[in-house]
């Protein structure tokens, strides 16, 4: 379902975007990323409902979620949200927003999640973890009735690694380098390089789990992503990868023309 800007007026009425829709005959209106983010991420919390368990994604189009969930909980048009971070960061961003927060552990059945990606291909599968935040993202994600996922148009793909951007796997630190060779390996003939992700001061991104994350490069289609996903998981050392297949049950993406909801 497409929904073009000017026939969208209820969602861009929800925005608190100090965006002018255009008239008719003047010119289109050029939206910047983050603006499309938030678009796609307020149209996502119009299906949260008052009592809701809620996954809490990670991300910067997950934060404006997150960010209007707290809103509608302050102003009381929402109530009883238990919020599920996916993240420490979200865990604080939830925190200060006043969201009362759980885990898993108590919820083991969440009725929505809300979650970036930063690929998105024709059959709705994701490639997820260029945040760091794979692994949690992926249990949380995992024990949703529905997973909504939030992205600008630039995210869309025509095969999972085909942004030419990373493919992340979380990885334990013991013997790191190990098992990056093994993941190289393993997809050669996609024409695969694997890097440890580091932090930007020259050390190893660390994860909230304490891992390390080997990103991987692929110049190709790695073919049958289930087998891919079986093998990758089958390495000693891997933890997760951030392949989501078959697990986002809504997409929404927002582009310079609009909304379009994709449902599987
Ligand atoms: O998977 C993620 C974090 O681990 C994010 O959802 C993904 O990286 C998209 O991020 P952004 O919304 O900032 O583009």
């Amino acid at each position: 379902m497409a929904v073009a800007w000017s026939e969208k007026a209820s969602s861009m009425e929800a925005l608190s975007l100090s965006l002018s829709l255009s008239p008719p005959m003047s010119p289109p209106v050029i939206l910047t990323q983050d603006e499309l983010k938030k678009i796609a991420a307020y149209k996502a919390v119009e299906f949260v409902e008052s009592g809701m368990v809620l996954g809490l994604g990670t991300g910067s189009t997950a934060k404006h979620a997150v960010d209007r969930i707290g809103e509608l909980l302050r102003q009381g048009k929402l109530t009883n949200i238990i919020g599920i971070p996916t993240s420490k960061k979200t865990q604080e961003q939830a925190i200060s927003l006043g969201i009362p927060l759980s885990d898993l552990d108590s919820h083991p059945t969440i009725d929505l999640a809300i979650d970036g990606a930063d690929e998105v291909d024709p059959h709705l599968n994701l490639v997820k973890g260029r945040g760091g935040s794979l692994l949690r993202e992926k249990m949380v994600e995992g024990a949703c009735k529905k997973f909504v996922c939030i992205v600008d148009e630039s995210k869309l793909v025509k095969y999972l690694g085909g942004s030419g951007l990373a493919m992340p796997v979380e990885v334990v630190p013991f013997c790191w380098k190990f098992t990056a060779n093994k993941l190289q390996n393993l997809f050669r003939d996609s024409g695969c390089v694997a890097k440890l992700r580091n932090d930007g001061k020259g050390e190893p991104f660390v994860t909230d789990n304490g891992n390390y994350i080997v990103d991987l490069y692929l110049k190709k289609d790695i073919g049958d992503l289930q087998v891919a996903s079986d093998a990758i998981l089958r390495i000693a050392g891997v933890v997760e990868h951030g392949m989501f297949l078959d697990m986002a049950t809504t997409v929404i993406v927002a582009g310079e023309l609009g909304i379009t909801i994709k449902n599987k």
